[in-house]
């Protein structure tokens, strides 16, 4: 269904002796120079620019919102969207501090919502079935939506696009996660639980309860689009078709937290090159996403102890992207700025070789 090409790698020696020769000692920018070379990987060029920036929030509910796994109601779903189209959630704070434009899908929610220029009416019904009792949606609607969040994202690159970030709503989704999570990579469905808005301790302990006995119905379920299809939401099925849709037409991808992360789970599954389009802004509170990260042997630019999701953190780590390209681009080489070098030319020893 998609075409991912491993990014070439013939710049890589070119673009890590620009990033060497700049004014600072050798690796001392960090994490901040690694994602300066991805960049330039992923855009073949030892000149990357970001254009366009853009968000897209897919929002759905969950058929298994009011069984007790969540301490919000489902109408919270509906009343964030509206909040997003208002302009008042930290999504719409962040994105117009950073200028990424910002667009919400509604992947399926339970409500009739208005029009609006930035609401993407993309329903696929009015929230997931139950998986305690059923799978949350067919293979034919799991495939549907992955080519719905596709679509979105081929909008954006013809509009000129090459960064995108995703984020999510709905009420119970760190369920559906935490569900994906276990089956994909084997761990423990104990670790892949958290408390996602907030449950207290004993919430916590009804909500592995509950997905234990989902994961036990559903016990022969271990096909990726099988298992997004069993436990998936509709926003998180549309945010793998868009992680697909974005690596194959080689833009930058910002991954926000435990939800979204869920999703490049079963991306990842499908097609392991996505993850060389990824930049990871955070890790999440949520406490099942630091193994995710681990599982997929990445590391966040952030750790804030974020656990908001809207994709919050992906807007809150797009300034370090410019960053990373502005030094790359700004910043005087030792040459240009008359600097010593090396112990070639300072008769030192150098000791920091980049990690
Ligand atoms: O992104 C995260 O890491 C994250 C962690 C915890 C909660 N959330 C958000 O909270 C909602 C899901 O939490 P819950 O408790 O209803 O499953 C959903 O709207 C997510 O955007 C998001
Ligand atoms: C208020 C609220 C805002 C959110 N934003 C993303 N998930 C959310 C969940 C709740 C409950």
């Amino acid at each position: 269904m998609f075409k991912i090409d491993a990014t070439d790698k013939k710049l890589t020696a070119e673009l890590q002796q620009l990033i060497d020769n700049k004014t600072k000692p050798l690796g001392a920018l960090g994490q901040l120079e690694s994602l300066a070379l991805k960049i330039g990987l992923i855009q073949q060029s030892l000149k990357p620019v970001l254009h366009k920036p853009a968000m897209l929030v897919f929002a759905a509910d969950h058929g298994i919102a009011n069984a007790g796994v969540s301490p919000y109601p489902q109408a919270v779903t509906q009343q964030m969207v509206l909040n997003f189209l208002q302009g008042g959630a930290a999504i719409n704070v962040f994105c117009r501090q950073h200028g990424l434009s910002l667009s919400v899908i509604d992947a399926g929610v339970n409500a009739e919502l208005p029009d609006h220029p930035q609401l993407i009416k993309q329903s696929m019904g009015m929230g997931t079935e139950n998986y305690l009792n059923n799978h949350a949606m067919t293979l034919e609607q799991a495939q549907e939506a992955i080519r719905r969040g596709a679509a979105q994202v081929r909008q954006l690159a013809e509009q000129g696009c090459n960064v995108v970030g995703f984020g999510e709503m709905g009420i119970a989704n760190t369920s559906s996660a935490a569900l994906i999570m276990h089956r994909i990579t084997g761990i423990s469905l104990t670790e892949c639980v958290g408390r996602g808005t907030g449950l207290d301790d004993k919430g916590l302990l009804n909500k592995l309860s509950l997905l234990q006995q989902a994961a036990n119905y559903h016990a022969q379920n271990h096909n990726p689009l099988q298992i997004l299809a069993t436990f998936g939401g509709f926003e998180i099925a549309m945010i793998c078709g868009a992680f697909l849709q974005a690596a194959e037409l080689k833009m930058t991808i910002l991954v926000d937290g435990f939800i979204v992360s869920s999703a490049l789970l079963i991306a990842h599954a499908l097609y392991p090159e996505v993850l060389e389009y990824c930049v990871f802004s955070h890790q999440s509170n949520e406490s099942g996403h630091r193994k995710m990260l681990d599982y997929l042997k990445v590391k966040p630019l952030l750790q804030m102890d974020l656990r908001l999701g809207e994709g919050s953190g992906a807007a809150l780590a797009y300034p370090l992207l410019q960053s990373a390209l502005a030094f790359m681009h700004e910043m005087a080489s030792f040459q240009a700025a008359g600097v010593s070098q090396s112990d070639a030319d300072s008769g030192c020893h150098n000791t920091n070789e980049p990690s």
